[in-house]
């Protein structure tokens, strides 16, 4: 995988089954974001293969990109809006309906507010929030694409311990209903049911050049 003209590493396999959350671990600039950067389609992929369910995708193809949801170290929202009026914004984009989001879509969202602890600042302005509910409010972004896979970037970032649980609880519960997700983090986030791949020491990593999802 390459950056700037640089090559990270090289080599890299891992099978990411259903149900299955995979833990990126690894010293700043180790290439935990650019590895996540590049499963989302936003940076090429300059050799080896993605598949997905057994069948060879580019991380561009739109079939793929329906699979996904991404969270990068921005939470990508507008902050001239509110949260509410991002999340809205956010659910029309992922279910490409040009109206109204139904009514049920609608409680659900105000429920993962209320979990989330955002229901009174869900009417700010997304640029009056602090960063621990900015960040809450793209993990709920992710939470209610109803995608399969989840590729999340320090998605601890900035969050408080009532919100590192959550997010613990929230990647079991999406895994135990047959969900995937990669986690890039350098802090202490504690996720027992998901084993680790640390791209600072690379030689744990199986030899291979190929990613399969799914
Ligand atoms: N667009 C770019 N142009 C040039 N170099 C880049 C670019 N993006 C990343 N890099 C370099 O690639 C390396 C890996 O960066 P990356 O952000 O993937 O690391 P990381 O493991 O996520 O780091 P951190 O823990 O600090 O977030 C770094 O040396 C970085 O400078």
């Amino acid at each position: 995988m390459h950056a700037g003209g640089r090559v990270l590493f090289r080599g890299l396999h891992f099978d990411l089954p259903s149900g299955s959350v995979l833990t990126l671990r690894g010293s700043n600039g180790s290439g935990k974001s650019t590895l996540l950067r590049t499963l989302a389609g936003l940076l090429p992929l300059r050799a080896g293969e993605l598949r997905w369910c057994g069948q060879s995708m580019s991380p561009a193809s739109a079939d793929y990109q329906r699979q996904l949801a991404y969270l990068g170290h921005q939470p990508g929202m507008n902050d001239a809006l509110t949260g509410l009026e991002n999340l809205r914004f956010a659910l029309t984009l992922t279910h490409s309906h040009p109206t109204a989001i139904s009514a049920q879509a609608e409680d659900r969202m105000r429920e993962v507010l209320r979990q989330l602890d955002l229901s009174r600042a869900a009417g700010l302005a997304f640029g009056r929030l602090s960063q621990g509910q900015r960040r809450r409010f793209g993990l709920a972004r992710v939470l209610l694409s109803g995608k399969p896979l989840w590729l999340l970037d320090e998605p601890d970032n900035a969050l408080d311990e009532q919100g590192l649980h959550w997010l613990a609880q929230t990647l079991g519960n999406h895994a135990a209903a047959g969900g995937m997700a990669v986690v890039a983090t350098h802090r202490g986030l504690q996720l027992p049911f998901s084993p680790a791949l640390d791209l600072s020491s690379f030689a744990q990593v199986r030899a291979g050049k190929d990613v399969a999802l799914c």
